[in-house]
């Protein structure tokens, strides 16, 4: 579960992203967060994973006060959350093997265990057969498979996905939406930003629209409410 209350962060250049945000967000929820260019999602989703503090308010992820935490817990709190971006962020010189498998071991899971997880999630996000290969030989759709089964190999109990279609085509994008759905299905928490119209009206979820740092809008089954 995720809790905001009163949530303000203002950046050191005095720019205030978020501007008193309270929300709940329960186990298993399936949100999209929509809203203007620079209206703050990307801020709201780094206080999730801790990317980021919040200047003033409380925010908390599975019962860890996550804006409070002293820094040699943080490890333990982010391998519970799972992050996708835009633009995948794998490592190059890695296999799509060692990449997923890098996740694991900087949590320091036992080598049989690294091996027997990494295929099983290679597989979940049908890549199994291009274990070996390099991100650089794959395209973005499956690249993006990937960066999904590295955010989900410590069996996260909240996934967090920052605009994961935005650099994908619409068939790409629908296959990646299915995958989410059934990370979700499976017992994840999943908070989405995005600004695709198409998929927020068709595969219907709680839509929460955030101003200019101000949460204008949380409806369950929503839709996307913007022209594009
Ligand atoms: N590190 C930073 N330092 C200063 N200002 C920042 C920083 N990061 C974001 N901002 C500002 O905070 C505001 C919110 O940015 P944020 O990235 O959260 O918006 P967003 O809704 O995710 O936008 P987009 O849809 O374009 O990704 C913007 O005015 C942005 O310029």
């Amino acid at each position: 579960m995720i809790e905001m209350h009163d949530i303000w962060k203002t950046y050191a250049d005095g720019t205030h992203a978020l501007r008193g945000v309270s929300v709940r967000i329960d186990r298993n929820e399936f949100v999209y967060l929509v809203g203007p260019s620079g209206a703050g999602k990307s801020t709201f989703m780094k206080l999730i994973y801790r990317e980021e503090v919040p200047t003033k308010g409380q925010i908390s992820v599975n019962d860890f006060n996550i804006g409070k935490l002293k820094s040699r817990k943080i490890p333990y709190v982010r391998r519970n959350i799972g992050v996708i971006f835009q633009d995948f962020r794998l490592l190059p010189k890695l296999t799509i093997y060692e990449n997923v498998a890098f996740a694991m071991e900087v949590i320091e899971a036992p080598r049989r265990i690294i091996k027997k997880r990494t295929m099983e999630v290679l597989d979940l996000v049908g890549l199994k057969h291009k274990h070996a290969s390099y991100p650089s030989q794959l395209s973005g759709g499956e690249q993006q498979r990937v960066s999904i089964a590295r955010a989900i190999v410590n069996n996260p109990s909240v996934i967090v996905a920052d605009e994961p279609t935005g650099n994908l085509d619409p068939e790409t994008s629908a296959g990646i939406m299915n995958l989410l759905e059934e990370i979700n299905f499976r017992g994840s928490t999943i908070v989405m930003a995005t600004h695709n119209k198409d998929i927020v009206n068709t595969m219907r979820k709680r839509v929460i629209a955030i101003e200019n740092g101000l949460i204008v809008r949380d409806e369950a089954r929503g839709e996307y409410g913007y022209e594009v």
